[in-house]
């Protein structure tokens, strides 16, 4: 599907992660408004991985911040790519602070964070995770503070999913629910990427549930 909207439908990557970004920041305003946090600003950490879920990550730092928020991107590895570098320079240009590290322990995270936006792996992730990403999932798996997950959990089988890995708290499935969103406890699941067109929707019998009016995200549970 992700390939059919790039070559048959003529999207660009950057307008279907501008769409699928936007999606993530609307869909954690919903279930974290800014009046939620406990903490004295609505701070948000938004880590970032190196493909387009990372990128989808930067587009969801710059809209959280249009809408109030306090956002805080860490992205260690960064492509040498102008979407990325762009997306980069318009979240610094918004004066959105890049951490040089990650914070070493997860109590460090929930003082200064009232959530974590989860934007390293998405469908893409494949075998045995590497670093540094191994030590970020490892602390992340004991932070307090909730998780949104953008489109899988980071570091599960996009079908099986990972008992034992991270248990975000919000899952933004775009597109469509991959497969490991069965596995999924926690409290808020949406759908967002209000953008396949319906022939493409029929030929793989997505059968996506109707959005609401002119919303670009849909709560599931
Ligand atoms: N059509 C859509 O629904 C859209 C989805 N978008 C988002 O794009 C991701 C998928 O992006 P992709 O670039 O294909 O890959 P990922 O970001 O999932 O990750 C690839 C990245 O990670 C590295 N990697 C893979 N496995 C490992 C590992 N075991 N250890 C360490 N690193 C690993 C790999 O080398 C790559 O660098 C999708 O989920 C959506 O979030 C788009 O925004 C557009 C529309
Ligand atoms: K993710």
């Amino acid at each position: 599907i992700d390939q059919e909207l790039f070559t048959e439908y003529k999207f660009s990557v950057d307008q279907l992660m501008e769409l699928a970004g936007l999606s993530c920041a609307t869909a954690i305003a919903k279930a974290y408004p800014p009046s939620s946090f406990t903490t004295s600003q609505p701070a948000v950490l938004v880590v970032c991985g190196p493909g387009n879920n990372g990128g989808d990550g930067l587009v969801c730092a710059r809209h959280l911040k249009m809408f109030g928020y306090q956002p805080t991107v860490y992205y260690p590895k960064r492509p040498s790519k102008p979407l990325f570098e762009g997306l980069t320079t318009q979240c610094k240009k918004m004066d959105i602070p890049f951490l040089p590290e990650f914070p070493s322990e997860a109590a460090f995270i929930d003082e200064l964070y009232g959530l974590v936006v989860d934007a390293i792996f998405g469908f893409s992730f494949k075998g045995a995770v590497r670093e540094p990403f191994g030590s970020i999932l490892s602390t992340l798996e004991h932070i307090t503070v909730p998780i949104a997950s953008i489109d899988i959990p980071s570091g599960w089988d996009v079908e099986k999913g990972k008992a034992d890995g991270l248990q975000p708290d919000m899952l933004i499935s775009l597109t469509a629910p991959k497969k490991a969103a069965m596995h999924f406890t926690g409290r808020y699941h949406f759908l967002g990427g209000r953008f396949v067109p319906p022939a493409l929707e029929e030929k793989y019998a997505l059968n996506l549930p109707a959005y609401p009016d002119t919303d670009c995200v849909l709560q599931l549970t």
